[in-house]
């Protein structure tokens, strides 16, 4: 009988997410060898803790391969285009709150709301040649609120793996999907958010996964768990 939980192996949510845990009554401590990605769990019969990724939390949380993670939700969203029906959001955390938000260079003076940044899209082909570039690592979101939400079909996505805020000074993309929690990456960057940009606002979360089937024992051992942190 048992239940998994993954949370994240670095960065930083890791100490919190340990912590959150901790005020639950459960420890974690590293397994004896340290580089591995077990744990050993007291206060928690059954409970397994496992340490990996906070974007691969998410992906083995959509895909069944364990029962609970912590991470980002913006992860979780990111992750899956139908989040309900995979997952449930047992608590959000308190902890690692940022916003996905879309940010334009501070010179773009007429461009204060996603209404304008649509005209601009829409012209942007004329004017240069080739569409809009929005450099993010989150582009599901980004379609999904440039498309779905406020009907912009003319913009390309540039997918950025890291320094996402550098991408229009160094020419690679126009625009930028991105997180930002104090704001200072963006400032340093010339950057300003859209008065209507806030795509989403994230925060740690404790997520069970929905998907697969359990035997009832663990199944009543997962709502034990879960009820824990509801
Ligand atoms: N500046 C920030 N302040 C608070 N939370 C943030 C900040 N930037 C990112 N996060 C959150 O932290 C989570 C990602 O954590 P972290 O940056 O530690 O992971 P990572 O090491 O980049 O993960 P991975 O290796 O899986 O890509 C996301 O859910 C994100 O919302
Ligand atoms: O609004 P701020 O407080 O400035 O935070 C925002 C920055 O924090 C994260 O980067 P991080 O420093 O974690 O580096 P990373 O891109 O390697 O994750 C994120 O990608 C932003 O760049």
């Amino acid at each position: 009988m048992s239940v998994t939980l993954a949370i994240p192996s670095k960065g930083r949510l890791k100490e919190k997410a340990l912590a959150a845990l901790a005020q639950g009554g459960i420890d974690v401590a590293p397994a004896a060898d340290e580089r591995s990605y077990r744990t050993v769990v007291t206060g928690a019969p059954g409970l397994e803790v496992l340490l990996l990724s906070a974007s691969e939390i998410a992906r083995e949380l959509r895909d069944g391969a364990i029962d609970f993670g912590i991470t980002g939700e913006d992860l979780i969203r990111e992750t899956m285009t139908e989040p309900q029906d995979a997952v449930e959001i047992v608590a959000r955390l308190g902890f690692g709150q940022a916003d996905v938000v879309v940010a334009v260079p501070d010179a773009w003076l007429d461009v204060e709301t996603m209404e304008d940044l649509g005209d601009v899209a829409g012209s942007w082909r004329t004017r240069h040649g080739r569409r809009l570039r929005v450099a993010t690592k989150y582009w599901r979101l980004t379609q999904s609120f440039f498309t779905r939400r406020h009907g912009i079909q003319s913009y390309r996505i540039v997918e950025s793996l890291g320094a996402t805020e550098g991408a229009p000074a160094a020419g690679s993309a126009d625009i930028i999907v991105d997180i930002t929690s104090t704001g200072s990456t963006l400032t340093a960057n010339h950057l300003r958010i859209l008065s209507d940009g806030l795509i989403l606002r994230s925060q740690a979360c404790l997520v069970r996964s929905l998907v697969g089937r359990r035997d009832p024992e663990d199944a009543a051992l997962a709502e034990r768990f879960a009820a824990r942190f509801r």
